[in-house]
């Protein structure tokens, strides 16, 4: 997926967070942004999503406006740093967006492949998602947009405050499971990534992005 931000601005109570950012994020390459706290950096993630609105500009996706939001909001997958986990089996959490978009579920073979490579302790379908850990609800959250086949994966901040070895699964699952679609991190936290994965590295001010 590809998405061009055309002279987006941020101006929220007449407050300006940033003022006409252009950039276009290619198909299928990995970015992180890092930034200033407080530049925008969540925001524009979520007007990448269309969970909320820019104040001006747009947003092309493939080069189009978005007409379908709901099957937009299915390609493009926005993950935050607090997972929403249900108050359901782990089985119908993986399950409720699949069978919202009308999707089938994977098979019994696919889907051990992908719990084994992100939980390799053992994940329990049966089991209450809540009664997951904080590092196990973040990686049962991504599992769950993985199955949605998205082209593009938002992550807001998914490491911080995880664990050592959830934060280590997460970023070698999306590198290595999702290598077509288009990936953008927000993160502070460098040294997770730097050296060992292929990634654009964005500097985010309240006038560009640009990268570095
Ligand atoms: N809905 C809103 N109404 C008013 N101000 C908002 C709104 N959403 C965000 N802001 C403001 O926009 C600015 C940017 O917030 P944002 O969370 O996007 O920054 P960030 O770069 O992700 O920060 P951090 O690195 O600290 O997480 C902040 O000053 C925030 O208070």
């Amino acid at each position: 997926m590809k998405i061009d931000l055309r002279n987006l601005s941020f101006e929220p109570k007449n407050k300006s967070v940033f003022t006409g950012l252009n950039y276009c994020f290619e198909s299928g390459i990995k970015y992180l942004i890092q930034g200033a706290s407080g530049c925008g950096k969540s925001s524009l993630l979520r007007f990448i999503s269309s969970l909320d609105d820019a104040s001006s500009g747009e947003i092309l996706i493939n080069d189009h406006k978005i007409d379908d939001y709901c099957e937009y909001r299915k390609n493009c997958q926005w993950l935050s740093q607090t997972p929403h986990i249900y108050n359901l089996s782990v089985k119908e959490n993986l399950e409720m967006a699949l069978n919202y978009h009308q999707m089938d579920p994977p098979n019994t073979e696919d889907l051990t492949c992908l719990i084994k490579q992100l939980f390799p302790e053992g994940l329990d379908l049966d089991t209450n998602a809540m009664a997951l850990s904080g590092g196990q609800k973040h990686r049962l959250a991504l599992l769950r947009a993985i199955l949605l086949q998205p082209q593009a994966l938002l992550c807001d901040e998914i490491s911080a405050g995880l664990d050592e070895l959830s934060r280590k699964l997460s970023e070698e699952f999306i590198f290595r499971y999702c290598e077509k679609m288009t990936v953008i991190f927000v993160s502070h936290i460098k040294e997770s990534f730097a050296g060992k994965m292929n990634i654009t590295t964005l500097n985010m001010t309240s006038k560009e992005l640009r990268e570095i």
